[in-house]
């Protein structure tokens, strides 16, 4: 039986998917650009689709034994969702919607979810832990905290069971050096500075240099892209030995300021990260730090690659090799492959 990996040609997904791969599982990836990504995606049966299209889904499920479901696909950027908050509920809350009722009429009943921090808004204790109350400043977060809501309703009523996984911020690429972040626009911090590195952009804006931190730019946790597609799979397994739905925290339970960031990125790419202050992102909380001893305790996991160093520099080898990201299909590098 396969797993599916919904918004398998994204970041998160590509790594996910590389190392389920890796692990022999059989794997069907469904993603709305996924004929566009195919060059981010190393395996599995692609179907190129929307998780709002209920027919589309039908397809898929019909068509393959699908025993659980990875479920990485949304809309993400913090300040996009600001300014189009109903397109944020459309695709995460309606998406996922269509997505657990395919589910339900096909009797698959195991999900992980990629959830985030930006559940916890401004918190009220650092390190974050899971029983602290959630409180979104901002749509995206909102999505996220209604989608785990609704999991665990699914649950309830249709024995669904879950595990929803809060990301902190995500960074590294494949320890290959061939799947990598590659978002168009960037927006995303640590990319975003390995662009000034290589030249393509002049400058990094901070937002925000006055907010009640050590040196007045946000802190975030920043965590391994490969350390969080781990997690994937020890959640995959303990739900199939059984184990009980949960909610668990992905990070590294410490955080970096923006600043500390530049630095750490100036150092590994031996290149000055010239920067100028900005305003704030609307939306944004000063501090997001993880408390990750729960899924430690429950399920084992823990970050392996835990220091901003080795996360910049496995991020800068990819972009490095890789200065205009993964090569686009129009430029007549596709591999072959099937993307229904
Ligand atoms: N990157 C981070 O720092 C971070 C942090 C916390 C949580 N997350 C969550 O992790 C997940 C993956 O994040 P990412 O950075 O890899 O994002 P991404 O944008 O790179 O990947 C998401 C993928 O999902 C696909 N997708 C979106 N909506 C879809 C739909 N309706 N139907 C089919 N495909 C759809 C996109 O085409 C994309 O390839 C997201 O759910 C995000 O909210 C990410
Ligand atoms: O040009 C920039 C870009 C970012 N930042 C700052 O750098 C930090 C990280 O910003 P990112 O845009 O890289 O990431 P976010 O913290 O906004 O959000 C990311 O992590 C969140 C979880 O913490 C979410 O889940 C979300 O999907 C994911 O994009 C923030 O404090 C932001 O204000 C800047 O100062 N300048």
């Amino acid at each position: 039986m396969a797993v599916l990996i919904c918004g398998g040609a994204g970041y998160v997904g590509s790594h996910t998917s590389a190392l389920l791969f890796e692990k022999n599982e059989e794997l069907i990836i469904i993603d709305r650009m996924a004929r566009e990504r195919q060059n981010a995606v190393i395996g599995g049966k692609v179907y190129n689709g929307d998780l709002n299209n209920s027919e589309f889904l039908d397809k898929v499920f019909s068509e393959n034994e699908i025993e659980a479901v990875i479920h990485l696909a949304a809309s993400s950027l913090v300040g996009e969702s600001m300014s189009c908050p109903l397109d944020y509920y459309n695709n995460n809350v309606v998406g996922t919607l269509r997505l657990l009722e395919a589910m339900n009429r096909y009797h698959v009943d195991k999900i992980i979810f990629s959830s985030t921090a930006a559940i916890y808004g401004n918190p009220k204790s650092v390190p974050i832990k899971e029983s602290d109350g959630p409180s979104p400043t901002n749509p995206y977060g909102e999505t996220k905290l209604a989608i785990e809501r609704m999991l665990g309703w699914a649950e309830k009523a249709h024995g669904i069971k879950y595990v929803a996984l809060r990301y902190f911020n995500v960074s590294g690429a494949h320890d290959s050096g061939e799947i990598g972040e590659d978002h168009s626009p960037e927006t995303h911090l640590i990319p975003l500075m390995l662009q000034v590195a290589l030249g393509q952009r002049e400058k990094i804006v901070i937002f925000g240099d006055d907010y009640p931190t050590r040196d007045g730019s946000c802190i975030r946790d920043y965590v391994h892209v490969m350390d969080i597609a781990e997690a994937h799979y020890v959640a995959l397994n303990k739900l199939r030995s059984d184990g009980p739905s949960g909610i668990y925290n992905i990070g590294n339970g410490e955080g970096f300021t923006v600043k500390e960031v530049i630095d750490t990125v100036s150092k590994v790419t031996g290149k000055p990260i010239p920067f100028e202050i900005g305003a704030k992102r609307a939306g944004d909380p000063a501090v997001l730090v993880a408390s990750p001893i729960l899924i430690r305790n429950e399920l084992g996991w823990y970050p392996k690659r835990s220091t901003l160093l080795e996360m910049v520099e496995s991020a800068w080898e990819w972009h490095r090799r890789h200065p205009q990201g993964f090569p686009k299909i129009d430029q007549g590098i596709q591999k072959e492959g099937n993307v229904t």
